[in-house]
């Protein structure tokens, strides 16, 4: 048996997850400046909540996950200090949003119209006002952590664990996401549904 004593995966998960509140609109995101804060609002619920083990994603200090969701690009809106965004890197699919003085990432978007996921920004539901966000519902990327600096012994403890809280972990993303990528490959290549298997 693992040893899943003491396992942290993200704050937000760690005390409990949050349920989902169905009638939740949104909120506002704020990043963790003392002074200044940028603000961006989210005006709809989120959706696809997970934690991601990836090397890209902000994660806030001492997680080794971060949590992040998805939500349609025309609800996100920059209400404040907005001059202090910058893209952390314009070549990457997700055009991340950062905070430059604390480096909070505040929304990741796709400028790329082919891309699968082409609409949808990428938030990090911790940095909202209020309690109803979508709840995460998985854990995408699980071995980019050890690229972080976990200890590749501890995996299987951290996966166990994370099946214990209900996230179930996955190499890359959630299956009916990484179905929906290649059905997507797959309607633009011509070949969809063309095999009787
Ligand atoms: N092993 C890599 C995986 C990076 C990766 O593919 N991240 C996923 C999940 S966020 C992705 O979609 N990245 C696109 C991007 O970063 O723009 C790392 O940890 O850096
Ligand atoms: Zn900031
Ligand atoms: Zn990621």
């Amino acid at each position: 048996m693992a040893d899943t004593a003491g396992v942290k995966i993200h704050p937000s998960v760690d005390d409990g997850i949050k349920p989902t509140d169905q009638g939740f609109a949104g909120g506002v995101l704020t990043c963790k400046c003392a002074t200044n804060p940028v603000k961006v609002r989210v005006s709809a619920q989120t959706a696809h909540n997970h934690v991601c083990g990836c090397t890209k994603c902000w994660k806030p200090d001492g997680a080794i996950f971060s949590q992040v969701a998805v939500v349609g690009r025309d609800s996100v809106e920059v209400l404040e200090n907005g001059d202090k965004l910058q893209i952390v890197n314009k070549d990457a699919p997700i055009q991340r949003h950062a905070c430059r003085d604390c480096g909070v990432h505040m929304y990741g978007r796709i400028e790329n119209t082919e891309h699968p996921f082409y609409g949808l920004d990428f938030v990090h539901t911790e940095l909202g006002d209020g309690d109803g966000w979508s709840a995460p519902e998985f854990a995408a990327f699980v071995p980019s952590i050890i690229e972080s600096g976990v200890n590749p012994d501890r995996m299987g403890a951290i996966r166990a664990w994370l099946k214990e809280i209900g996230l179930e972990p996955y190499d890359a993303l959630s299956p009916p996401l990484m179905d929906a990528i290649a059905t997507h490959v797959a309607k633009k290549s011509g070949k969809f549904g063309t095999l009787n298997a």
